[in-house]
């Protein structure tokens, strides 16, 4: 089945700023796809190349089998896209937007527009600019999805919405799935997208450093606390990706990727090692090991480090 959205070596600068510095992305069709990364990773930079707003220095990106830059009017056509700031004409009623919006749409818009405005319990008649920040939201986000687009893209989609409408909000996004209509969030709430995403990308320092679903990485990624006799013991790395550690006075904690129980064995019979206990960790914990950790292969190998002990010496 051929991606949604396909994204290449995509790169973007910005004066002072490396935005995207070689981003990889692939989103099958079907799923909720969740974008995380901390402030600055490039979420919205990278939603922005996607929606045609932004064109990239370097790389390539395809929406629906469409260039981002050549086809851009296109996709935005077919794209259902609330962005973190919604812009919309503050002088007229959430009424009136409706029937304004739906001339450039097929017939069905209207209607499944007002359903969506009554079932958020907005206050039809008023005018936008007198809305609260939360009945914004929802207006925005009845005008992206009553075009029942293919594919649905969310730049923080829940923030401003109370946590009713939130949860309704999401489940709403886990049957657009199910019908196999894509949707693409970026989102810090983490527990959230712990409960819709089927598939979560992590960004850093605008590369993506995890894309996989779900359930793969929680099948494959493990929170490993080991008892040491000494806090200076050292101990075998497991095989794997060791995506973060922390030593704290005995006790040394890892979020590893990939290792295997012989593996987690030979530590379990290493000197000085006392105990080893294994967790599946949660999405948060998965998180702050990707965005904040360091790696001891990448603490060994870095040219940085290097430098330094060369200094030294
Ligand atoms: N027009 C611009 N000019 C200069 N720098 C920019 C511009 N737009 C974004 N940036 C920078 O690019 C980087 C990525 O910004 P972006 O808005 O994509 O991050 P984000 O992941 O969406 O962050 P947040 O979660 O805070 O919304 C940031 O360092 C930001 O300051």
């Amino acid at each position: 089945m051929s991606a949604v959205v396909s994204v290449t070596g995509v790169q973007k600068h910005f004066r002072g700023c490396d935005a995207l510095q070689g981003v990889d992305l692939q989103i099958p069709p079907g799923v909720v796809f969740a974008l995380l990364g901390e402030n600055g990773a490039g979420k919205t930079t990278l939603i922005r190349i996607l929606t045609g707003f932004l064109h990239a220095d370097a790389g390539e990106a395809r929406v629906l089998g469409m260039d981002c830059v050549s086809q851009s009017l296109e996709i935005r056509r077919q794209v259902g896209y609330v962005s973190d700031a919604p812009a919309l004409y503050d002088w007229m009623t959430p009424e009136r937007i409706g029937w304004f919006t739906s001339a450039f749409y097929p017939a069905g818009f209207q209607q499944r527009y007002e359903d969506l405005i009554r079932q958020f319990e907005v206050p039809v008649g008023r005018k936008i600019k007198h809305l609260s920040k939360g009945q914004r939201a929802k207006v925005s986000l009845a005008l992206a999805v009553a075009h029942e687009p293919e594919l649905l893209i969310l730049d923080e989609p829940t923030s401003g919405l109370d946590p009713l409408v939130r949860r309704q909000f999401l489940e709403s996004m886990v049957d657009r799935a199910a019908t196999g209509r894509t949707v693409l969030l970026s989102s810090h709430q983490i527990d959230e997208v712990e409960r819709v995403a089927d598939w979560v990308a992590i960004m850093r320092s605008g590369v993506i450093v995890l894309a996989k679903p779900l359930s793969e990485i929680k099948e494959t990624t493990q929170q490993v606390i080991v008892s040491l006799d000494d806090p200076l013991v050292e101990v075998p790395w497991p095989r794997g990706n060791v995506l973060q550690h922390a030593r704290s006075g005995r006790q040394l904690r890892m979020v590893v990727q990939g290792t295997d129980a012989e593996s987690l064995a030979e530590l379990r019979g290493a000197v000085g090692v006392q105990h080893v206990e294994t967790r599946v960790p949660s999405l948060e914990d998965v998180f702050v090991a990707c965005t904040r950790g360091e790696s001891p292969a990448a603490e060994q190998q870095s040219p940085e480090t290097d430098a330094v002990v060369a200094e030294a010496e």
